[in-house]
């Protein structure tokens, strides 16, 4: 069904050089569209659109491209991006524990990467937005209609709680901002700060083998630092970090409606940079085209069907312009596929002359179901995947421009293996992910030394 679109803000703006009809914002509406949110009640959705095209939007256009001149640097191969956050983030868990939690372990990799491999770090979490899933299956185990992310629906499995319900993309707004606003504070207010280094060490990760590792990084940089302070050299970026907000832009009525056109272009304000996911990524449908009106950075992912023809096709189509920066293809192919697959992926796409970011998602080609019956992953294959990443990369003599992480900064047992030796009968301890297993923290440290140990190589 299209909805009606009456009140667009940026079509009455004076002194615009364009608006959303000639940028064709609203062109998606006609397109063939999958894991189409089943809403009921068309004309709720259609007021709740109208109050948040003129709310005050999450993130800045300035933000945005300063995002995509960082993500040029990475496309030069002369940075690395680590992207990582919730699977699913919920409205119960959007509390400051919670966020600080993730941001300090996404931090804390990021020294890692930085401190091995001497390149600059973009960071962006999987925050402040990230509230829809696409699914397998319209049911779910229980033959209730699935969950689809706190912006659709709940999470609780009642028939009633279910039901689509556009008043929670307001929610999802409202907790967007709050937590937009609280990593915005604390990242530039004391605790991104790299003196305090060994704070973001939580207690149950410092007793690790990665903890300790981690520790002796932190001891290095406290001795630079004071070196530096000695010889009277200080920089901001010693005591603030940025954090990038990302979501999958999966229901196009909510980004569409905090997209706001500025000048001759049109940004998509619910986040920084916005993906396309594997199961919405047809190239004649409705998010490819919403997103290719949009001048975010923006990322598709890849999996292992995809072929050479299709991924030229999506260069072409996104980044017609070829901007460095504009689009990074994230691989999520699986360990088994990813070194008979990407190649000739990358070769093609490179001899074409395509400048985008390469980044490897080596969880969501990985899932699997263990024994007891939950739905996991292998610590060991996500490795392997990555590893597997660097080989294709260095093997044609591109840039492995990335990762793309399931992570929490709590000590749940949702993926198995690791120095923890997570085994299944240990995941139903804390497993606590609303949708898909993230990797706990000391899991993600692991990981970011042996990526720091890749990049290094
Ligand atoms: O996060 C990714 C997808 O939403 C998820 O893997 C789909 O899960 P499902 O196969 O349980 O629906
Ligand atoms: C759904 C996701 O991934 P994919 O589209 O690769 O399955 C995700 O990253 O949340």
């Amino acid at each position: 069904m299209t909805l009606q679109w009456h009140h667009l803000r940026d079509q009455d703006r004076p002194g615009q050089q364009a608006d959303a009809t000639s940028l064709g914002l609203d062109r998606w509406r006609d397109l063939p569209r999958d894991q189409m949110p089943p809403w009921t009640d068309y004309a709720r959705v259609d007021e709740v659109c109208r109050t948040l095209a003129n709310v005050p939007p999450i993130v800045a256009p300035h933000e945005v491209d300063q995002l995509r001149q960082r993500l040029a640097l990475v496309a030069e191969g002369k940075a690395f991006l680590l992207q990582g956050g919730d699977c699913a983030e919920t409205f119960d868990d959007n509390t400051e524990s919670h966020l600080l939690g993730n941001a300090r372990t996404l931090l804390q990799m990021a020294v890692v990467l930085t401190y091995a491999a001497s390149m600059p770090v973009i960071k962006v979490g999987r925050v402040a937005g990230q509230y829809t899933k696409p699914r397998s299956n319209a049911l779910d185990s229980l033959g209730l209609p699935v969950y689809r992310g706190d912006m659709i629906n709940s999470l609780e499995a009642t028939p009633e709680a279910r039901v689509a319900d556009p008043d929670r993309m307001v929610r999802a707004y409202a907790n967007a901002a709050a937590a937009m606003n609280m990593l915005r504070a604390f990242l530039t207010g004391g605790i991104a700060d790299l003196r305090a280094v060994h704070d973001w060490n939580k207690d149950f990760v410092k007793q690790s083998k990665a903890g300790e590792r981690y520790d002796a990084i932190g001891r290095e940089i406290d001795r630079a630092l004071a070196f530096m302070a000695a010889c009277g050299v200080d920089d901001e970026a010693l005591h603030n970090v940025t954090v990038f907000a990302s979501h999958e832009a999966l229901a196009l009525e909510y980004d569409r409606a905090l997209t706001r056109v500025v000048g001759d272009k049109a940004y998509g304000l619910s986040g920084h940079f916005l993906w396309i996911g594997e199961r919405t990524r047809r190239l004649d449908g409705a998010h490819i085209d919403f997103i290719s009106r949009i001048a975010n950075p923006i990322g598709v992912k890849i999996g292992a069907g995809t072929s050479p023809e299709w991924a030229l096709e999506v260069c072409e189509k996104l980044n017609p312009d070829n901007v460095p920066g504009r689009l990074t293809l994230i691989s999520r192919m699986g360990n088994q596929k990813i070194r008979d697959v990407l190649p000739e992926i990358v070769e093609r796409v490179n001899a074409a002359g395509h400048k985008v970011v390469w980044q490897c998602d080596p969880m969501h080609g990985n899932t699997i179901e263990s024994a007891s019956g939950y739905k996991t992953r292998q610590f060991d294959r996500i490795v392997d995947e990555v590893l597997g990443f660097f080989e294709v990369h260095r093997g044609l003599g591109t840039h492995p421009g990335g990762i793309h992480i399931e992570l929490t900064g709590e000590d749940v047992t949702e993926c198995l293996g690791g120095a923890q030796a997570i085994e299944d009968a240990d995941l139903s301890m804390r497993y606590e992910t609303a949708c898909d297993p993230r990797l706990n923290t000391q899991q993600s440290l692991e990981l970011a030394f042996l990526v720091a140990e890749m990049l290094r190589h």
